[in-house]
């Protein structure tokens, strides 16, 4: 089974078997053994060939016989080192590419959880991963090209990048960056006035607002001038030790000990760290002094928040080893370049930044934590082609840091790493739960004839993929088994995007690679394909390299479902039993012709045999053939269980997105109908009101007050009144009349009384007539008394409103 081109694949698929992380094994129980390689039929071929193959054979309790065998560009041994990885991968290439040779690299790493891939991408604490081993040859390439005296970028630069292309807008330089993460203990720039505190836990992840690099700047503030400016970050001593309870989630860093060394800055100099004339280029540093006096620089960009960390204890020395020193890449030493670092996960099929978490405010606390992937309120972006790159799709809006050194591009990628997604699962302590992607663009600033200037530059994209698991295994539920119902689905899509690639390289120009499937699938290919455009622009492109990583003691299906997918070729075979009746008649006939070494007529003749024997062998083919075409059926039927397990997965995904809009749905309706019934409430009271009133108005309409036509009481009173006075002025005369009478004088009797004389008594009896006239004119609270029904002649008195409304009820 010859091994297929690399060079006529989209990927190059090379596999990387684990060691046991046990200290003992049972060598019975491994499943993948390694084909020795193919000695080379070209003796002046000086490489030694390599292991290509490998072969899969079941498990001895398994009801599957058939041993496939599987075809890869190069298959490592559980013996090789990160340096093997990177030097046979051809990862100094990728490198190349993207340094000088305007393609795009990536770097993909595919296997079952647990099989190794961050430890490849990554490393340990002992030893680099290929990322830093790649950061390490890109900064080293890099050096001695131009730079300022302090190494540092200037935001001048980062301003110039930025207007080159508006996707770029969130550009920072790594020291403003780390400042905003762990803060600079000796500086209060970009923190309020307050005098500094010392960091205390509750202080620890205050999310932090440091100015873009990108904003106004006074002469003052620019590299170079006014004051000079406190030590570059993070000098480690004298700050509080960090809470190791404080960790919230599983740290990466500490795993794999990213940590720049801890004697060493992050930033060579801050550009706040002053000299004269920062740029080696005369005329770069005449154009920013120019530029500065306008005190502008371009547009300003959001500032730049973070929530904030406590700077953690870093290992004493982070691992420089393997050493790549040796490759280096040769660069025009004139042209400026800004190395880029972005990242960005692909979690629950979308794009997340993880240099930009959202910030909840007073927690410190990323959204991104969240367990349940629905309550995920992180902005997601967007993979498109931008107008900085109509020809190639990026991704939009991401955040990118420009780093000047290995060390502070290391301690961006420990930011980053801290943001992703891992969980504790039963097939591994620290699962990835999202596929990460780590993005280091090279950019390089080109003249054009005018005096414009214009940065190009291409990415080397390393990416970690999410494990595939079965939830059987992993132990997993609730939301972790949604996230790996979305894991398994997309690296299922990405099975299919590698198998229809071996179908290309097969010559089926009609298979079309479906990586519009999903967003890992897209981000993986889309810029695979050459395009016309493309080339016009100097783009190629991109270069592209699948490390899978297997474990031969692991699980079984799942690694081989992932070989079966990522395989460049594959064979079936179905090792042959040794047929009974075969020995049986061999046997017999030899011990036959043993025994009475002649033939005997009782028993068939030799021919027969033979012929028996050849229809035998007949019926062992046919039986072998139908073996493998069972083999094939069975692989297909895993494959369709697989896919079955997938559309599950799915399934329940979609039960919870569903259950969850149900949710929403339900929630939305109560609000609704809560809405209605207080409308409806509200209504009923202003009905309610509306009827009282209309009741009141009724009854104060039925006391209505008609003015009496005759006289009024008033008059009336002032009537009696002076009668009363007029009587009381007769009751005087008559009084004084009998004053001045003769005692004598016998009054005349009109009432005669025993023991008075006449006239006297006439007189009394007119006192008191008119006293007892007084006294029924005398003016009582009975005139308000309300008229009796039975007296018809008399007209309702009137009462006005308020005297009802304020009136006791018995009155009423
Ligand atoms: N080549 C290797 N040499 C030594 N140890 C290894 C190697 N590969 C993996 N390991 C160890 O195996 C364990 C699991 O590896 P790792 O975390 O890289 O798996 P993974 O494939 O990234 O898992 P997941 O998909 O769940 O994130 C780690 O402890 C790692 O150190």
């Amino acid at each position: 089974m010859p091994s297929k081109q690399p060079q006529a694949s989209l990927f190059q698929v090379y596999l990387r078997l684990r060691p046991p992380l046990a200290q003992k094994v049972d060598e019975s129980d491994r499943f993948l053994a390694v084909e020795p390689p193919e000695a080379s039929q070209n003796e002046s071929d000086i490489v030694a060939p390599v292991p290509t193959h490998i072969t899969l054979e079941p498990p001895t309790d398994s009801r599957k016989r058939a041993v496939e065998k599987f075809g890869f560009t190069k298959v490592f041994e559980e013996t090789s080192s990160q340096l093997d990885i990177f030097h046979d991968t051809g990862m100094e290439s990728l490198v190349r590419g993207v340094l000088k040779e305007g393609r795009d690299g990536l770097v993909a790493t595919l296997g079952v959880t647990g099989s190794g891939k961050s430890h490849t991408i990554l490393g340990s604490k002992s030893e680099r991963g290929i990322t830093q081993m790649a950061l390490d040859v890109i900064f080293r390439s890099l050096e001695p090209t131009v730079k300022t005296e302090d190494g540092s970028i200037s935001p001048m630069m980062l301003a110039s990048l930025a207007a080159a292309d508006a996707s770029e807008a969130q550009l920072f330089s790594a020291h403003t960056f780390l400042e905003a993460v762990y803060g600079d203990p000796n500086s209060d720039r970009g923190r309020s006035s307050r005098a500094q505190t010392p960091m205390s836990p509750s202080r620890a992840h205050t999310p932090l607002t440091v100015r873009s690099p990108n904003t106004l700047y006074t002469l003052d503030e620019l590299p170079g001038y006014g004051t000079p400016r406190l030590p570059p970050f993070p000098p480690q001593e004298g700050l509080p030790k960090a809470n190791p309870n404080l960790q919230s989630s599983p740290i990466r860093k500490d795993r794999f000990g990213l940590s720049p060394p801890s004697s060493e800055p992050f930033g060579r100099k801050p550009y706040g760290s002053l000299h004269p004339l920062p740029y080696t280029r005369p005329n770069m540093y005449e154009e920013r002094l120019a530029k500065s006096r306008l005190y502008v620089f371009k547009e300003p960009t959001p500032a730049l928040a973070f929530p904030r960390r406590q700077p953690r204890e870093r290992p004493v020395v982070s691992p420089r080893l393997p050493d790549v020193s040796h490759l280096t890449i040769d660069l025009n030493s004139n042209s400026d370049y800004v190395v880029l670092v972005s990242m960005y996960e692909v979690y629950n099929d979308r794009i997340f930044d993880l240099l930009s978490p959202s910030i909840v405010p007073g927690q410190g606390n990323t959204m991104s934590r969240g367990a349940n992937p629905q309550k995920d309120r992180r902005r997601h972006l967007l993979f498109k082609p931008t107008e900085g790159s109509p020809d190639r799709k990026v991704v939009a809006g991401l955040r990118k840091i420009a780093c000047s050194t290995y060390e502070e591009a290391l301690a961006i990628l420990d930011v980053g790493l801290t943001e992703r997604k891992v969980t504790g699962t039963g097939s591994n302590s620290v699962s990835s739960r999202s596929h990460g992607f780590f993005c280091l663009e090279v950019k390089k600033q080109v003249h054009k004839r005018h005096g414009e200037t214009n940065w190009v530059g291409n990415t080397l994209t390393v990416v970690d993929l999410a494990g595939s698991e079965r939830a059987r295994n992993a132990k997993t539920a609730g939301a972790t088994l949604a996230e790996a119902g979305k894991i398994n689905e997309s690296l299922m899509y990405l099975g299919q995007c590698l198998q229809m690639q071996s179908s290309v390289q097969d010559g089926a120009k009609t298979a079309l690679v479906p990586f519009r499937q999903c967003k890992l699938t897209e981000l993986l290919f889309s810029n695979s394909f050459p395009s016309s455009n493309q080339m016009s622009r100097g783009h190629h492109p991109q270069k592209a390299i699948m490390v899978v990583t297997a474990d031969p003691w692991g699980d079984f299906n799942a690694t081989s479902q992932i070989l079966r997918y990522s395989a460049l070729a594959r064979e079936v075979t179905v090792p042959r039993v040794p047929s009974l009746t075969g020995s049986i008649v061999s046997t017999t006939s030899s011990h036959h012709r043993s025994i009475s070494g002649r033939a005997s007529p009782n028993y068939a003749s030799a021919e027969e045999l033979e012929r028996a024997a050849a229809e035998i062998n007949r019926l062992n083919n046919d039986c072998h053939s139908i073996a493998i075409r069972l083999a094939e059926e069975e692989i297909a039927r895993s494959e369709v269980e697989f896919r079955l397990k997938a559309a599950e997965e799915r399934c329940v995904m979609i039960e919870q997105e569903v259950r969850e809009e149900c949710w929403a749905e339900m929630d939305d309706m109560m609000e609704e109908e809560r809405r209605r019934w207080q409308k409806a409430w509200d209504e009923q009271l202003g009905h309610h009101d509306e009827h009282v009133d209309k009741k009141i108005e009724l009854v104060s309409r039925g006391f209505s007050i008609y003015e009496d036509p005759e006289q009024s009481s008033n008059d009336r009173v002032e009537e009696l009144e002076n009668e009363n006075e007029q009587l009381r002025r007769r009751l005087a005369t008559l009084e004084r009349e009998m004053n001045s009478q003769s005692p004598t004088r016998k009054p005349r009797a009109k009432h005669t009384s025993p023991n008075k004389p006449s006239n006297l008594l006439s007189r009394e009896s007119d006192i008191e007539n008119a006293l007892q006239r007084m006294n029924q004119l005398h003016l009582t609270d009975s005139m308000f008394t309300p008229s009796s029904p039975t007296s018809p002649g008399k007209k309702p008195r009137k009462i006005s409103t308020r005297k009802w409304d304020l009136a006791p009820e018995s009155d009423i």
